[in-house]
């Protein structure tokens, strides 16, 4: 459930979002960034009032699970902060006191009732805590600014943590990816924003108190008039600050997709083709208009938001203005010392801004407590794929018996099931390759096993036993795999290869051995430092490989787990023909004792499986020995013969 202030901002925004024209690639299409209607803000008194507690209510509320995350970054600095706080408050009354002090003393003098050394005395006192106020400044900004970096670290390493623990589903919806955007980019400054606007809060308070007791004493009514006279302000600030929170939420994923802009032009692998096209110059330009259209916004914004609160704020300057003529007067009628002036005036002007001051600070907090919302929605999203209750031990020998039992599985949204009612089998150390047309489900089956996604019906077994019944991390320490679209780590090739098992992360030998096995040993020992070469040109002096050199280490690092089940995804889609070749003749070898599943378009290579599965669009058209497929005269039979037909009508004579 969305907490109360957020709800109340997003619920009817968010609803009115989806109608609106947000470009929906940002690669072409209109830039525009929807505006609040004017009929979002409440008009009447009473409902006005229900929203104010309701973010009162919400931003108090907030309060506590910031104040541990601050504690949980840094708990001296936490407890540094807030004494600073506590002292730093009595010293603008002191300060004023020491004032009235002086100027009595000062009075004194002249009047021959008073010595120098009184006056001295009294500019020492008030060295004393103007110097008192120099170093809690300085305390303050350096506990605030350590602060702020140890808390930005925290969250981004608990966003980190969270993100992955987080099912793969999550990652491929766009309104969960801008939560995780924002989660990550916006949400490190806000706790220790909405902490420092707490503690501002509470210093005020202090100031305010002290101070308060003074005014009243001259005059109650006064009093009133400089409490009251800055809630306009405070009302617009909160307005002005729901937006700045809207503003950013729907700014998000144009935020993101300049970003992506961004990236096609300036990333290695991105930027041939983008030359190539002459696309550079376009997406700097859509660039740029999806950039001046969020400025326009933001702009409209701040100067609205400023102008609002200056002209409110007018208001307690009058009071303030007021207050002041009011006491003078006073003074010149005798009924108070100079000093008393001096004081009186201070106290007032220092009511003005604490009440001023509370509200901003209050106003501050409710606008991070909206963005705080965010990193609490992000960091409460449950995992969907989780181990059970109580999750069956993983057997120390998995014998590799894979079962699909009429599995079906359609993607969050998607209208058709990409897998439908999948049935089959595969012996332990059966090599089984899986073949269908563009779309078949052959991927999604692999992620089914891994477990990256749950079936929505059936269930896939294991040695006999449904997966869900084991927890999901171990489930995958028993699986190597390599993906489609397989991750090229910017490190060494060593560590390329080693991150398939990170228990042998350092075992060389292990590493060099995995490398061997996917035929990746001869181009990374050519390489300048051998397996110590960085690979990939972001970081320093790394190296780059060619698409085939990539995939054999890709390779290289599934074979590096010693997995009972092998799942390889096109393995050799980017190697040659040798290269290709190799592997293949090999496979038999290096998926020893061993389940494999591969799925491949070459028909030279699926044949040599001992086992071929064909899927048409996510159901089992035939599964079987390549000679029982062939014999069938189907589907597999006639795309083996269209391909061997291809090559054989080049063989010469
Ligand atoms: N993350 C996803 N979200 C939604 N739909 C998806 C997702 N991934 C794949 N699909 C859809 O599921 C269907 C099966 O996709 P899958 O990747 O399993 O096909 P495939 O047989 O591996 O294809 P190819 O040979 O092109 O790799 C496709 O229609 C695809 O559009």
């Amino acid at each position: 459930m969305m907490p109360g202030g957020l709800e109340s901002v997003l619920g009817r925004r968010g609803r009115r979002r989806r109608a609106t024209t947000v470009p929906d690639s940002g690669l072409t299409g209109p830039v525009d960034i929807p505006e609040p209607k004017q009929d979002d803000e409440p008009k009447d008194l009473r409902s006005r009032l229900k929203r104010t507690r309701t973010s009162v209510v919400g931003t108090v509320r907030g309060l506590p699970k910031v104040a541990k995350l601050t504690w949980q970054a840094s708990p001296v600095l936490t407890v540094l902060l807030v004494l600073i706080t506590l002292f730093s408050g009595l010293l603008p009354t002191a300060t004023a006191y020491i004032a009235k002090l002086l100027l009595d003393s000062v009075v004194a003098a002249i009047g021959h009732t008073g010595t120098t050394g009184d006056i001295a005395k009294v500019a020492l006192l008030q060295f004393g805590v103007l110097a008192a106020t120099a170093v809690s400044g300085a305390l303050t900004s350096i506990a605030q600014s350590l602060l702020q970096e140890r808390m930005t670290l925290t969250i981004r390493h608990r966003v980190m943590a969270h993100a992955s623990e987080l099912h793969l589903a999550y990652f491929e919806g766009s309104t969960s990816y801008d939560m995780l955007r924002q989660a990550a980019q916006e949400a490190p400054t806000r706790p220790l924003s909405m902490m420092n606007s707490a503690l501002g809060l509470l210093r005020t308070l202090i100031t305010f108190t002290s101070m308060i007791a003074l005014l009243v004493s001259i005059s109650p009514l006064l009093a009133l008039v400089a409490l009251v006279a800055p809630i306009p302000a405070f009302i617009s600030q909160s307005k002005y600050g729901s937006r700045a929170f809207w503003l950013t939420f729907v700014m998000s994923p144009i935020k993101r997709r300049m970003d992506y802009l961004s990236s096609l032009v300036t990333t290695d692998t991105y930027a041939k083709e983008t030359k190539l096209f002459g696309l550079g110059p376009y997406f700097a330009d859509r660039f740029r208009r999806l950039g001046a259209v969020s400025y326009e916004r933001q702009r409209k914004l701040t100067v609205n938001r400023n102008v609002s609160s200056t002209s409110w704020g007018l208001l307690s300057t009058l009071a303030g203005s007021a207050i002041t003529l009011y006491i003078a007067l006073e003074a010149v009628g005798g009924r108070l010392t100079l000093g008393d002036l001096a004081l009186y005036t201070a106290a007032a002007a220092s009511v003005q801004t604490s009440v001023s001051g509370l509200f901003t600070a209050f106003a501050g907090m409710y606008e991070n407590n909206l963005y705080l919302d965010t990193l609490y929605r992000f960091l409460d999203t449950k995992p969907e794929i989780t181990a059970p209750p109580s999750p069956r031990p993983m057997p120390s020998t998995v014998e590799g018996h894979i079962e699909f039992d009429s599995v079906t599985f359609r993607y969050p949204g998607a209208e058709e099931a990409a897998l439908d009612e999948v049935s089959f089998e595969i012996r332990p150390g059966e090599t089984v390759a899986v073949v269908g047309r563009n779309g078949a489900g052959k991927s999604t089956l692999f992620k089914l096993l891994c477990r990256l996604y749950d079936p929505t019906g059936g269930r896939i077994l294991l040695d006999g036993v449904d997966i869900r019944e084991y927890d999901p991390v171990e489930l995958r320490t028993r699986i190597s795999a390599m993906f489609q679209d397989y991750v090229t780590y910017q490190g060494t090739a060593a560590e390329n290869i080693g991150l398939g098992d990170l228990t042998r992360l350092e075992d060389r030998p292990h590493i060099e051995d995995s490398a061997r096995r996917a035929g990746a040993d001869e181009r990374i020992e050519r390489l300048p430092r051998g397996y110590d070469s960085p690979l990939g040109r972001w970081f320093d002096q790394g190296v780059s490989l060619s698409g085939g050199e990539w995939q054999k280490i890709a390779l290289a690092r599934a074979f590096q787990r010693e997995a009972p089940i092998l799942v390889l995804d096109e393995p050799t889609s980017a190697l040659d023909a040798r290269a290709e070749h190799d592997l293949f003749a090999r496979l038999r070898e290096l998926s020893e004792g061993r389940t494999t599943l591969y799925i491949s378009h070459r028909f030279s290579t699926v044949r040599q499986a001992e086992r071929i599965l064909l899927l048409e669009h996510g159901k089992v058209a035939e599964y079987g020995t390549h000679e029982e497929l062939m014999a069938a005269k189907a589907g597999y039979a006639e795309l083996f013969t269209l391909q061997a037909q291809a090559y054989l009508d080049e063989v010469p004579g």
